[in-house]
Parts: structure tokens; C-alpha cells; sequence
């Protein structure tokens, strides 16, 4: 297994270049966080590799070419992705919205009149983001940090290869934040993981390895402490008035 390949990524909006020329490789079994300071490009890049963007250069997953596929074509090849708000049905149970993201072929009456066939996938993603005492609840009853794993799980179900998780812990308690953590580095035994995280603690905590963006160029990369003493690095999250939160990354090292 292969991975994700990044050659040369380049997006550009009407002359203004948000991605300029990016190599990044992420390994099956890695956790890879990438950071940087606001307009850094980490949404572009993401976007570029589901598909929402026109990009140049190569992605590859497993192998594949992902540039120049539709959106869809990209979902189907085992690449999924949360937004920082989470996008559940709140009027249908937790089993529900996981029977849905399962599809296999059954009509939606189906799926909601019959509980006796839940999929094997759907049993195990259940399991696996902690909420099979929850299957029967609608998801609106849900706390924040639930609504993100099941949305995780939605994603699970449809055997998603590649996740992309934007600022998955925003908004989380301290608990949750554990949890999240927790279920990401259990996710990403089997497969490819890549967050895109503003939080520093978060970071330092669960990151395998970390990849720096700054004004759409690749920084630094390499394991947590490596990034952190990184002079590049200290420089421009120091250097960033905005980002005083994120300048902990040198800080607290
Ligand atoms: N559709 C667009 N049209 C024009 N410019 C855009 C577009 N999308 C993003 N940009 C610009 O590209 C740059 C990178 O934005 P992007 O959202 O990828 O950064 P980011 O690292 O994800 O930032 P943040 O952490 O604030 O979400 C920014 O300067 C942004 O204004």
C-alpha cells in the first residue's frame, strides 16, 4: 500500500497562487497533521485532492491519479473528508445516518422500515466511534463531539481508505478531545489519516507525524519535536500576530 502522493501541487485563483508547488507523502498507519497560520493553503490542498478545486501537479492514492477526476469519481475511490461542521441527518437516528452512508443498494424506505439486516459495517463503525449505546437516538440529541465521530463513521461505513479531517476536535471538551484522539490513532492503523488542526495541544498529543504550510509552501515537516525546533517554523508562528494561540507549538516545546 502506497498512500497519498503529493508531486508539485499548484492552485492558483485568478493569479493569486493559494498552493505553490506542495510535495507531501503519507503512509498507511500514519497520523499526519498539517498545520499552519490562517490562508497557509491546508483547506486548498484538501480541496484539491476531493476535487472541489481545479489543481496541477499529481495526486495519487494507492497508486491512482486522483487530478482530473470529478468529485464523485474521487468519493468512490475511497476518499472522504469532515468539514469543520459536522453534516448529519439530526432528524434520523445514529443507525440511521450510518445505515444511509452504507447505502448497499437499498432504497431509503427500506432502510428505515427494517432494522433487522444493519450491516456488519455498520455494527463495527458503531462500535468503533463509541456510540453503539446511542444507534437509536436521533443525531440532533447528540452532543458536538458524537455528531463529529458519527459523521467519522459515516465515512467508515462507506470504506473510506484516505480521511481528511478538517479542525475535527473545534469546539470539543477536554474529554471529547481524548476521545477524538484516541479514535483517530485507532482509524489510522487500518488506514490513511490527515488532519487539518489549529490546535496546538491536540497536535503535540496525537500527531504521528506533522507537515508545516506557509503562504502555500511546504515549511517543515517531520515528527512533532522535529517541527517544533524547527527555526522556520518558531519564526513564522511567532512572527504571526493572529495566530498567538498557535505560537505554543515553539513555546511550550
Ligand atoms: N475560492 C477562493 N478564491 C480566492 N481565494 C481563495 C479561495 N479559497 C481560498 N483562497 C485563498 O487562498 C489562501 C489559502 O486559503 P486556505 O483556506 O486554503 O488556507 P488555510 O490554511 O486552510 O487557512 P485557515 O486555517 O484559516 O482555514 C487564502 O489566502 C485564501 O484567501
Amino acid at each position: 500500500m502506497s498512500g497519498l502522493e503529493i508531486r508539485r501541487l499548484r492552485v492558483s485563483f485568478d493569479g493569486f497562487t493559494a498552493v505553490d508547488g506542495v510535495d507531501l507523502d503519507v503512509r498507511p498507519g500514519d497520523l499526519r497533521f498539517l498545520i499552519g497560520p490562517n490562508g497557509a493553503g491546508k483547506t486548498t490542498l484538501v480541496d484539491a485532492v476531493t476535487g472541489l478545486v481545479k489543481a496541477e501537479g499529481s495526486v495519487r492514492f494507492d497508486g491512482e491519479e486522483l487530478l482530473g477526476r470529478s468529485v464523485h469519481r474521487i468519493a468512490r475511490s475511497g476518499i472522504g473528508r469532515t468539514f469543520q461542521t459536522a453534516t448529519v441527518f439530526e432528524e434520523l437516528t445514529v443507525l440511521q445516518n450510518l445505515d444511509i452512508a452504507a447505502g448497499a443498494g437499498r432504497s431509503m424506505w427500506t432502510m428505515l422500515r427494517r432494522r433487522k439486516d444493519v450491516p456488519e459495517s455498520v455494527v463495527r463503525a458503531l462500535e468503533t466511534i463509541g456510540l453503539t449505546d446511542l444507534a437509536d437516538s436521533p443525531a440532533g440529541t447528540l452532543a458536538h463531539g458524537q455528531k463529529q465521530w458519527l459523521e467519522i463513521g459515516m465515512l467508515l461505513v462507506q470504506d473510506v481508505r484516505l480521511l481528511l479531517l478538517d479542525e475535527p476536535v473545534a469546539g470539543m471538551s477536554h474529554d471529547e478531545r481524548e476521545a477524538t484522539g484516541a479514535l483517530l490513532r485507532r482509524i489510522s492503523e487500518e488506514r490513511t489519516v490527515v488532519v487539518i488542526e489549529h490546535d496546538m495541544d491536540f497536535m503535540r498529543s496525537f500527531a504521528r507525524s506533522v507537515s508545516v504550510l506557509h503562504a502555500g509552501r511546504l515549511l517543515s515537516e517531520g515528527t512533532v519535536a522535529e517541527v517544533q525546533a524547527d527555526p522556520k517554523v518558531q519564526e513564522v508562528y511567532l512572527g504571526h500576530a493572529a495566530a498567538t494561540e498557535d505560537a505554543t507549538v515553539v513555546q511550550e516545546a
